[in-house]
């Protein structure tokens, strides 16, 4: 089996891929929309996305492209600990750098030691970390700096600069596996409960309509781990929701709430019902607060 991941290797993504499947073929691409066409396209059989960090919140690249572009279901979810580094070339032991570069999110994971440490260093975005240490690897004579992990530190051989750099301990990122409905995925044993993901738009905009949908669920009884809301791009002020409900889907709850608000005039799409992993590396005594 192929899994497509945000690389190139030595990516978080490529952490949380392995540990989903360990058994399979792993394929990096440069972007996560390319992760996703690569599984609509049928060149791999699933795709490992990063959807929510603990610190900087959802990822919103991977939402909108999967609400928006290509609907594939949610087969599952895995969440592992994040662990941020600052890593230089060898070859310019002692120097301080004069750029640190980085994806988006795991600069904004360190940014109160990048503004205690380094505030006149440039920044600048990469498509991941590792491909941040793969630019330094490649630039051995620049004093450029990546925020990467440990993975990356090794692969690209880059020293340690800073250790455990990120601002808040309780550093989680949890990712989805996206794969065509009838791909028969072998997954994990399950460890930590299940989800299923539900993608409600409202009828128009009116006093209480929240407050209705969430009730939906309320008098049931179903916990809610999550809900988002994420411009449906067709005007200001026009919201989807994304709401992750704690369990599998079933034959009478989950049914009973659609059913309910479509009878209220909203739309509802089941995104996937899955089982959630928890990776716990030993070695970090922090684990995220849900799955
Ligand atoms: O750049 C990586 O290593 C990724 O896997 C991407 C990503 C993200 O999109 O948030 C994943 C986990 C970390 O939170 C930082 C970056």
């Amino acid at each position: 089996m192929k899994v497509s991941y945000l690389g190139p290797v030595g990516t978080f993504t490529e952490m949380a891929a392995k540990a989903f499947f360990p058994l399979s073929d792993r394929v990096p691409f440069k972007t996560i929309p390319a992760c996703i066409e690569a599984v609509a396209e049928e060149a791999c059989d699933a795709c490992v996305v990063p959807i929510e960090n603990t610190i900087e919140g959802s990822v919103n690249m991977t939402i909108d492209y999967l609400v928006h572009k290509q609907r594939l279901p949610i087969m599952g979810t895995i969440t592992i600990p994040i662990a941020q580094h600052l890593l230089m070339h060898p070859k310019q032991a002692g120097k301080t750098p004069k750029k640190i570069i980085s994806h988006p999110h795991a600069i904004a994971q360190c940014h109160d030691y990048l503004q205690s440490e380094y505030s006149l260093v440039d920044t600048e975005f990469m498509n991941s970390t590792a491909e941040a240490a793969q630019m330094v690897a490649n630039h051995p004579d620049q004093p450029i700096a990546a925020i990467a992990n440990e993975l990356a530190a090794s692969e690209y051989e880059l020293d340690f600069v800073g250790y455990d750099i990120h601002d808040y301990n309780n550093n989680h990122t949890r990712f989805i596996v996206l794969a065509k409905e009838e791909t028969k995925l072998k997954l994990p044993a399950l460890n930590s409960g299940y989800k299923t993901t539900l993608m409600v738009t409202l009828p128009s905009d009116y006093s209480g309509a929240l407050h209705q949908v969430l009730s939906a669920f309320a008098w049931r009884k179903l916990n809610l781990s999550k809900i988002e809301s994420r411009p449906t791009k067709t005007g200001l002020g026009n919201y989807f929701f994304l709401i992750d409900v704690d369990q599998l889907q079933d034959d009478v709850l989950i049914p009973g709430v659609k059913s309910e608000l479509e009878a209220l005039g909203c739309g509802v799409d089941i995104l996937g019902s899955y089982p959630c992993v928890h990776y716990q590396d030993q070695s970090k005594k922090t684990s995220p607060t849900s799955c």
